[in-house]
Order: structure tokens, then C-alpha cells, then sequence
């Protein structure tokens, strides 16, 4: 059996090797448009859904076990995706700046015979940002493939005042999800402990 990571992610893939699994990675490429009134936390689990099948129903996935995973900030539920430009990433910094938001993050792992989903939701809080702070941050060049216009992993760790739930989750990968979901499919962790 063959566990494959659906994703292009590489902070996906670093939070699943810090576990110790033994993966393949092959990214998925899935519309991530989201649906007129779709509630976020089904935006989530439709999108982590759709990148484990698009894998499992290709080629590479025959007899596989596939993780598909997908990371939204949500303010005044409002998703909040990756930025299309500096501007865009300068729009969502602001709303998120001096206050609360939300990060869902799922994963759903499947076979041919089953699957299982898990959401992981972390409260995050941010300190006022600067206009000027926000330009620099764009300039870094780490803003602008993270949902949310920020890495929290990253330079934008200067942001956070707060959070309440998981640092990992935020990151891209919720591990407290994971090795649940691991479980349920007889996965071991820590395979390469030694
Ligand atoms: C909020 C936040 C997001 N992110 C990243 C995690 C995800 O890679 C990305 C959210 O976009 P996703 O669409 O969830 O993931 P992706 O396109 O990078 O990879 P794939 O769909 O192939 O699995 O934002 C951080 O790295 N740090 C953060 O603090």
C-alpha cells in the first residue's frame, strides 16, 4: 500500500514528514472556485475531498491511501484564499489587522472502499498592522501563496498576538487530524524514528 499526499504544498509535506510517515507526494489540480453561498467549512471539506480523489482516480493512485487537505481564513465569513496581488494581499491584511479571525483546515483520507474527513478550526488573532508593514511583508515574497495573504510558520508570525487551537492546522496540515486519520487506516506514525 502506497500513501500518497495530494498536494503541492511543501508546508504539508514538512508536517507530514515531521511525523514520521512514509508518503509520496503528487499534487492535485482541482478548480478551487468556490460555490454561490457556500458556507466555508463546506468549501473546506469539498476541496480537501476533491484533491484525494482527483489522485486516487488517477493512475498514481490505484491501490493507494490519499490525503487531500485544504487551509481557508475566514473574517465575517468572508474565505479568504491566496492573494491574486499585492493589492488583494493588501486588502485582506487590513481586514484581518488588530483582530480575530479563523483558520479551518481539513483533511480527508480515502481508498477505493472508504473515506474519512477530519476540520480542524483554530481562533487566531492579530495586532495592528501598519500599511507600511504590510508593502514589506509583500516584498518578502511569503505572503503570496498562503491563504490569507500570511504564514504564520513565517515572517508573518510578527502578526499574530494569539491563537487558540492549532499551530499546525493554521500551517496547513492539523496534526492533531492527521494521526487520527492515519489510524483509522492502520498507518503507523514514526516509522522513520530510528
Ligand atoms: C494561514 C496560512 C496558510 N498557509 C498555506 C497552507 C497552504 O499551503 C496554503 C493554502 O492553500 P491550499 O489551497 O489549502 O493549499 P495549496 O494550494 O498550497 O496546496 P494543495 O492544494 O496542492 O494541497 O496556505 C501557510 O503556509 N501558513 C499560514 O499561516
Amino acid at each position: 500500500m502506497t500513501l500518497i499526499l495530494a498536494s503541492a504544498s511543501p508546508r504539508r509535506k514538512q508536517l507530514l514528514k515531521q511525523i514520521g510517515v512514509r508518503f509520496e507526494v503528487c499534487p492535485a489540480d482541482i478548480d478551487e472556485t468556490v460555490l454561490p453561498d457556500e458556507a466555508p467549512t463546506d468549501y473546506v471539506k469539498r476541496m480537501s475531498e476533491q484533491k484525494a480523489r482527483a489522485i486516487l482516480n488517477s493512475d498514481s493512485g490505484r491501490d493507494a491511501v490519499v490525503i487531500g487537505s485544504d487551509t481557508t481564513v475566514v473574517c465575517d465569513q468572508h474565505i479568504f484564499g491566496k492573494p491574486e496581488s499585492e493589492q488583494d494581499a493588501i486588502a485582506m491584511l487590513t481586514k484581518l489587522s488588530g483582530r480575530e479571525h479563523e483558520v479551518l483546515s481539513g483533511i480527508c483520507v480515502m481508498n477505493t472502499d472508504r473515506e474519512h474527513y477530519g476540520l480542524s478550526r483554530t481562533r487566531v488573532w492579530f495586532k495592528p498592522i501598519s500599511i507600511e508593514q504590510m508593502k514589506r511583508y509583500w516584498q518578502s515574497g511569503e505572503p503570496c501563496d498562503k491563504a490569507g495573504s500570511y504564514g504564520i510558520q513565517g515572517f508573518g508570525s510578527a502578526f499574530i498576538d494569539r491563537i487558540e487551537g492549532s499551530f499546525s492546522g493554521v500551517m496547513g496540515l492539523p496534526l492533531e487530524v492527521m494521526t487520527e486519520l492515519l489510524k483509522r487506516f492502520n498507518i503507523e506514525i514514526w516509522q522513520d524514528i530510528e
